[in-house]
């Protein structure tokens, strides 16, 4: 689905700080893979570098990002290099950014912010068919009809990441970018919204990348996993075999990091709640 070549990515647009070195990384169909790393290694960047988001004058110096999707309405093939995800954003791509406040806009109510936010198309039954498919939707995620009357500051820091995570999945997008979505949140929502994503990528089968610093979350939810130190991808396989036979020092220090694995892989612990 998308092919990361000996990309080297960074910002500044006079001279250029180097943020993500090198890295070759294969995003395929139908997985969650895990991106793991220290503060400052290079994830969000490399992140943003996959997203085609180049506001933050991030720069690809050398190397590429090319996407390959199908157009859901056509069928034809859809072949672009990072530059061009602009055009497939929400259609094949989203992202949830870092950081639920800094993304919403806090003078905007969330009905307004999630409608305005989605392409012309899913408008063109009308506004409100469309409220009404936004509440269905919302219902999956435990959030009542409510929410879309009120201001971010208004809900709590795990409903607003469930409203983040329901925007991005709601046109079913081939791809879903996660960057630390739940980070700041305390561990029984963490593990509701971690759950929550990965029943809906099984259910829509599409790819999920996970952000995440946290091992643990990597153990229990990813298929794959890419580890990243000083903008490079020190290592990537299966989760299960890098826990299993962890080949770099800084993985390695990683999982002895953790307290304990006591938690299950994401089969066992979706069926739980299935
Ligand atoms: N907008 C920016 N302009 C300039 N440099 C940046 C920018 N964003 C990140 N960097 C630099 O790029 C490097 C990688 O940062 P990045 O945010 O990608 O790492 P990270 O692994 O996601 O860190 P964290 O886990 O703290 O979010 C860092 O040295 C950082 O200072």
């Amino acid at each position: 689905m998308i092919t990361i070549d000996n990309v080297t990515v960074g910002y500044g647009t006079s001279g250029f700080v180097t943020a993500v070195d090198g890295v070759s990384l294969t995003i395929n169909d139908n997985e969650i893979l895990g991106i793991a790393g220290e503060s400052g290694s290079g994830k969000s960047t490399l992140m943003r570098a996959v997203y085609g988001d180049f506001s933050t004058g991030l720069r690809i110096k050398s190397g590429t990002v090319r996407g390959h999707f199908e157009d859901a309405r056509t069928g034809h093939a859809i072949d672009a290099p990072s530059s061009e995800f602009g055009k497939l954003w929400w259609d094949q791509i989203s992202y949830i950014p870092q950081g639920s406040m800094s993304v919403l806009n806090p003078l905007m109510k969330i009905e307004k912010q999630v409608i305005d936010g989605l392409p012309d198309r899913e408008r063109q039954g009308g506004r409100r068919a469309l409220r009404q498919r936004i509440v269905d939707f919302l219902a999956g995620f435990g959030l009542e009809e409510n929410v879309l009357n009120a201001y971010p500051h208004q809900l709590s820091g795990g409903m607003r990441q469930r409203v983040l995570v329901a925007i991005a999945a709601f046109v079913n997008p081939r791809l879903i970018l996660a960057d630390e979505p739940t980070t700041a949140l305390d561990v029984v929502v963490q593990k509701k919204i971690l759950l929550m994503m990965v029943e809906i990528q099984r259910r829509q089968r599409n790819s999920l990348v996970l952000v995440s610093h946290d091992m643990g979350v990597h153990y229990q939810i990813t298929d794959r996993l890419a580890i990243m130190y000083k903008g490079k991808i020190v290592e990537a396989g299966p989760t299960a075999e890098i826990f299993a036979n962890p080949q770099h020092d800084y993985t390695r220090n990683l999982i002895a990091s953790l307290p304990r694995l006591h938690g299950k892989r994401s089969a066992d612990v979706v069926g739980e709640h299935a």
